[in-house]
C-alpha cells in the first residue's frame, strides 16, 4: 500500500489515476513546503496547525494581544530608562567613592608627613598649601596677601589640620609644640568665616591667660586682617569697667578671663552672638583661679552654633575631661608627641649645688659667652627683683618683668627686649606662655620650674618658627627629686639624659615650689 502523501489525505480512498493531473499539480508544492520548513515536519499538517493556532489567537483576544504589546514596549522603554539611570547613579557613586578614597589617601599621606595625629569622625583633609584656602574654601585675596607679605610661605603642621577643622565648624582640641604657629591656626578661620564690620556685635572671643599674650594676639590678628574692615579689640581695664559695647563696634574681642568677666558684670557685654570661642593656653585657663571665669564666659556664649576650640602646647587628660562637657562633635589634633618640648631646642641640666652656686654659675656663663637675647626665669617676683639687682651690678643690659609692675612698665619691658635694647630679661612665669620673642637664643631656668608643663612653656620662648635655641636648667640638691619629670620631657624630644635621673622614683606631688634662700652675693647679715 502506498503511503499517504499527507496526514490530511490519510485514510481516504482516492482514485489516483483519475486525479493523476491534480496530484501532479500538488506534488511540487508539497516538496517546496518541506524544503521551506525542514524542521516543521509534514507541511500540510504544520500549515494547518499554524493556521489553526493563528486563528485561535485571533479569536481569543486580538485586541488584548495588541494592547499588551504596546504596553509592553512602553514598559520596556521605561525599564531601559530606569536601568540607564541606575547605571548613571552607580557610575557617579563609584566616582564619588574613588574621589573620597583619593582624599582619604591624600589626608593620610599629609598627616604622616607632618606628624599630625587626629581623633574624631569625618575629619577634614589637611591643607597642602595656603593657596588651597582660596581654591577649597574661597578665602579672600587679602588674607593670602597678608600671609605672604609676612613671609609665611607654607602652613605649619597645626595650621594644615586645625584650619580646615575650624572652617568646617567643628569643635577642636589642639596640642602642638611651642612656637609652631597655633595663633594663626585659629585666627585664619575666624577671619575667613566672619563678615567684617558687621553690626551684629561680638562674634569671636579669644581668651588668653595674660594681658601680654592678649595684646600680642590682637596685634597678630590686626596684621592678618590688614585691608579689611574688621573691628578687632583687646579688652583693656577701662573698656571692661565702663565700655558701652552697644555702641563700640567689635567683631573680634581678645581678653584675659578676669577682664571679660568684669565686662560682663559691669558693662553688660553681650556674648550671645559669638560664633568662635578660642581658649588659648587652655590648660592654664582651666587651672584654679581661672576656671570659674571661663565657666561664666562659656555660659554667656549662648549661640547654639558656636565653635569652641582649645589650643596649647600642653593639654593634660584632666583638662580634656573637664572641657569635654562644653565641646560637641570634637576633633582632637596632636602634632608630634603630646605634651612635648620643641625638638629645635638643645636642652641641658646643670647641677649648681645651692642658691649661691646658681649666682656663680650664671655670672660665669655670662662672662664666658653672652649671646643675647637671653630670658632668665625665676620662681617669684621677689627673686626677679633680687636677681635684677645682681646682674645690673655686672653692667649687663638687663631688665625685669613681673606682676608687680604696672601695665606700661610691663609693655616697655617686653618692647625693649623685642627691640634688642635689653639683652637679658629676667621674668616670672607671667611671660612663660605664648609670648613670641623672635630670635631668643637661650632660656635659663635659674629656678627649677614647678612642673613639666611649666618647663615646656618656659623653654619654648626660644626655638620658635623653625629656629634653633638653647635651654639651660639649674638644679640644686633640693630640686633633685623633681628632675625626673623634666628629664622625661628632654628624652621625649631627643635630648640625652643621664640614666640615673630617669631611674629616680616617680613622684606623686607634681608641683615643686620650695622656699629658696634670697639671691645675693652679700653675706646674709649685710643682705638684710
Ligand atoms: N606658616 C608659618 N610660617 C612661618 N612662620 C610662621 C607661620 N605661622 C606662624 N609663624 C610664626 O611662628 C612664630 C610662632 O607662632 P605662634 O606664636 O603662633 O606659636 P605658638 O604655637 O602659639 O607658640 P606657643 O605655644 O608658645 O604659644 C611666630 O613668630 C609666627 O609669626
Amino acid at each position: 500500500m502506498e503511503k499517504p502523501s499527507s496526514v490530511l489525505f490519510a485514510g481516504l480512498r482516492f482514485n489516483k489515476k483519475r486525479f493523476s493531473d491534480d496530484i501532479a499539480r500538488f506534488k511540487p508544492k508539497e516538496e517546496e513546503e518541506l524544503t521551506a520548513y525542514p524542521a516543521l515536519g509534514p507541511p500540510a499538517a504544520t500549515a494547518g496547525v499554524r493556521k489553526n493556532k493563528k486563528r485561535k489567537r485571533k479569536d481569543e483576544a486580538p485586541d488584548i494581544v495588541e494592547g499588551f504589546s504596546v504596553f509592553n514596549s512602553c514598559k520596556s522603554k521605561q525599564k531601559a530608562r530606569e536601568v540607564e539611570e541606575e547605571e548613571a547613579v552607580e557610575v557617579e557613586e563609584r566616582e564619588q567613592r574613588k574621589e573620597a578614597e583619593k582624599q582619604i589617601e591624600k589626608a593620610a599621606i599629609l598627616r604622616k608627613k607632618f606628624r599630625i595625629h587626629i581623633s574624631g569622625l569625618n575629619v577634614p583633609c589637611p591643607i597642602e598649601s595656603f593657596t588651597e584656602l582660596s581654591s577649597r574654601y574661597g578665602c579672600k585675596p587679602y588674607l593670602l596677601r597678608n600671609l605672604f607679605e609676612r613671609g609665611f610661605k607654607e602652613p605649619t603642621a597645626i595650621q594644615r589640620q586645625a584650619i580646615p577643622i575650624l572652617l568646617s565648624g567643628r569643635d577642636c582640641f589642639a596640642c602642638a609644640p611651642t612656637g609652631s604657629g597655633k595663633t594663626l591656626a585659629f585666627l585664619c578661620p575666624i577671619l575667613m568665616k566672619l563678615k567684617p564690620g558687621s553690626k551684629d556685635g561680638i562674634r569671636s572671643v579669644i581668651i588668653c591667660p595674660t594681658r601680654e599674650l592678649a595684646a600680642q594676639t590682637t596685634r597678630e590678628c590686626k596684621k592678618l586682617a590688614k585691608g579689611t574692615k574688621f573691628y578687632i579689640k583687646v579688652l583693656t581695664k577701662e573698656l571692661a569697667r565702663c565700655g558701652n559695647f552697644e555702641k563700640i563696634p567689635c567683631d573680634i574681642l581678645v581678653s584675659t578671663p578676669l577682664r571679660i568677666e568684669v565686662a560682663m558684670r559691669k558693662s553688660k557685654l553681650d556674648l550671645s552672638r559669638v560664633e568662635y570661642l578660642i581658649l588659648d593656653e587652655a590648660d592654664k585657663l582651666f587651672e584654679l583661679g581661672f576656671v570659674e571665669q571661663i565657666d561664666s564666659v562659656v555660659k554667656a556664649c549662648s549661640n547654639p552654633s558656636i565653635t569652641h576650640s582649645l589650643f596649647s602646647a600642653t593639654l593634660p587628660e584632666s583638662v580634656e575631661d573637664l572641657a569635654r562637657s562644653i565641646m560637641h562633635d570634637v576633633v582632637r589634633v596632636i602634632i608630634g608627641k603630646k605634651n612635648s618640648a620643641s625638638e629645635l631646642i638643645e636642652q641641658k641640666l646643670v647641677f649648681v649645688g645651692s642658691e649661691k652656686g646658681k649666682l656663680l654659675a650664671i655670672r660665669q656663663s655670662f662672662a664666658e659667652s653672652l649671646n643675647p637675647p637671653i630670658l632668665v626665669f625665676v620662681q617669684s617676683k621677689e627673686r626677679a627683683k633680687e636677681l635684677y639687682k645682681e646682674l645690673a651690678f655686672d653692667n649687663i643690659k638687663a631688665d625685669v618683668i613681673h606682676a608687680d609692675l604696672n601695665q606700661l612698665q610691663r609693655e616697655n619691658a617686653v618692647d625693649n627686649f623685642r627691640a634688642g635694647r635689653t639683652w637679658v630679661l629676667i621674668a616670672t612665669d607671667v611671660i612663660s606662655r605664648g609670648m613670641d620673642f623672635k630670635g631668643v637664643n637661650c632660656v635659663v631656668n635659674y629656678d627649677f620650674p614647678e612642673s613639666a608643663a611649666a618647663y615646656i612653656h618656659r623653654i619654648g620662648r626660644c626655638g620658635r618658627a623653625g629656629r634653633s635655641g638653647e635651654a639651660v636648667t639649674f638644679y640644686t640638691e633640693e630640686d633633685k627629686p623633681f628632675l625626673r619629670n623634666i628629664a622625661n620631657v628632654m628624652e621625649a624630644s631627643g635630648c640625652k639624659v643621664p640614666t640615673w635621673i630617669l631611674d629616680l622614683p616617680k613622684l606623686r606631688k607634681k608641683k615643686h615650689r620650695p622656699h629658696r634662700d634670697s639671691i645675693s652675693t652679700l653675706p646674709e647679715d649685710d643682705a638684710e
